[in-house]
């Protein structure tokens, strides 16, 4: 990212797309490019994806402590209560045609819920932690039930004696998950939840700060993340994949691509240059799903085009090379992969919200006006 000067030295630098910019405090999480590290509340996720549920890792970053035993009893009670789509909602994708993308379905949605609460406009730290819970607990069902209606199929009910990973797959599936299927999904939950001020998470500080409601800021961060060049591309991997087919094609279509200067999705990152922190262990992850259904043919795509890429450019992958393919063995639709990088990072943007709600500034940045110089209206 090129730094731009105007034509007069005396004007400021631009930084564009504020690369490199410290704009705020956050206690949430820490994203270092220099280690290829990322701490949730203090933890490395890596330790986090190994040994804690997401339910707890959802506990941790709204409440900046892992909950101890009865605190996660009671926050798993209180989010299997709240599981159930809304009649409402229901009647507003119903509305929808199938052929919307699932991201402008799940942002409705949002948007809908936000209407229909009479305290959304209640911006006190507990009314907007029941919010967040809502929602956590609520996009599943609108996820899940989004993929099915566009295979013609009828709403799952949720179960309140599955945990939110094999709860989720089986509201989407129909069936109680493998345990290993919901572990991988369990482990993408975990690592996509937060990522300091990536462009959704800023898009939703943005919003907060004009002190704007919960429900508005995760809309906006909805269709933040929907761009290739953030979550979007956790699709866009597919589509690649899909398009390449076979791991001997790789070089030839990774010529024709580069020599087009397109960008390769699942690649690069604005803060990690040596590589994700959380690549290896969504790898891991994948690797584990690509055996248990079968597909070594996926691993040897990825494998080549990951060092094909390295070879060439030297650019590593991202979170969302990795989670791709996993959540294409699974049984996902291609078009449903955004809206599980959404599920998760709910989480994220409202722990921000609430964040950005104790220390508010409204965020209001300058420009350099390099239009037209001020003139007269022709008679
Ligand atoms: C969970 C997430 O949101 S992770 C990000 C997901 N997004 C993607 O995977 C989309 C593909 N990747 C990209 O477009 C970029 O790497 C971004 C947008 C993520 C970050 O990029 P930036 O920090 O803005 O860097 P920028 O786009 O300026 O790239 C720097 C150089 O690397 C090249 N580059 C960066 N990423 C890629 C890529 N994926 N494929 C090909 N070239 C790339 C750029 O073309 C540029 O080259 P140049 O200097 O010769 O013009
Ligand atoms: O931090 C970023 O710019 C993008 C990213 O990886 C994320 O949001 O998870």
């Amino acid at each position: 990212m090129t730094n731009v000067t105007t034509e007069d030295a005396a004007q400021p630098v631009i930084y564009k797309g504020l690369a490199g910019v410290p704009v705020d405090y956050t206690a949430i999480s820490k994203v270092n490019g220099d280690t290829n590290s990322l701490l949730y509340r203090g933890f490395a996720v890596q330790d986090l994806a190994a040994r804690c549920s997401f339910e707890e890792v959802a506990y941790l970053l709204w409440q900046g402590e892992l909950p101890d035993e009865r605190q996660l009893a009671e926050f798993e009670t209180r989010e299997r209560s709240l599981r159930h789509l809304d009649h409402v909602v229901r009647r507003v994708i119903d509305e929808l045609p199938t052929t919307a993308h699932p991201m402008d379905v799940l942002r409705t949605a949002v948007s809908v819920i936000g209407a229909r609460d009479p305290s959304a406009a209640d911006a006190s730290p507990e009314a907007n932690l029941d919010k967040a819970m809502r929602l956590y607990a609520q996009l599943p069902a609108i996820v899940a039930y989004d993929q099915r209606r566009r295979h013609g199929l009828e709403l799952v009910e949720p179960r309140d004696d599955l945990s939110y990973s094999a709860n989720f797959l089986f509201m989407v599936f129909g069936d109680v998950a493998d345990l290993e299927v919901v572990s991988a999904f369990d482990v993408s939950m975990i690592l996509y939840a937060e990522h300091s001020f990536n462009a959704s998470t800023f898009t939703a500080r943005v919003i907060t700060s004009t002190l704007s409601d919960l429900y508005s800021a995760v809309t906006g961060a909805i269709g933040a993340l929907k761009g290739p060049l953030h979550g979007g591309a956790n699709e866009a991997v597919m589509h690649t994949f899909e398009e390449i087919k076979t791991a001997d094609r790789v070089s030839a279509w990774l010529d024709d691509a580069l020599a087009n200067k397109h960008k390769i999705m699942g690649f690069g990152h604005r803060v990690y240059k040596n590589g994700d922190s959380r690549v290896p262990t969504m790898r891991a992850a994948m690797e584990s799903m690509l055996v248990h259904f079968d597909r070594p043919d996926l691993l040897e795509l990825y494998v080549e085009l990951e060092a094909d890429m390295g070879a060439r450019k030297n650019i590593k992958p991202n979170l969302d090379y990795p989670a791709g393919p996993t959540y294409h063995v699974m049984g996902f639709d291609t078009a449903t992969f955004t809206p599980l990088f959404v599920a998760s990072r709910v989480v994220g943007w409202t722990a921000h919200v609430m964040e950005q709600l104790t220390a508010n500034a409204l965020i209001r940045p300058l420009s350099v006006y390099n239009g037209a110089p001020q003139r007269e209206l022709p008679l």
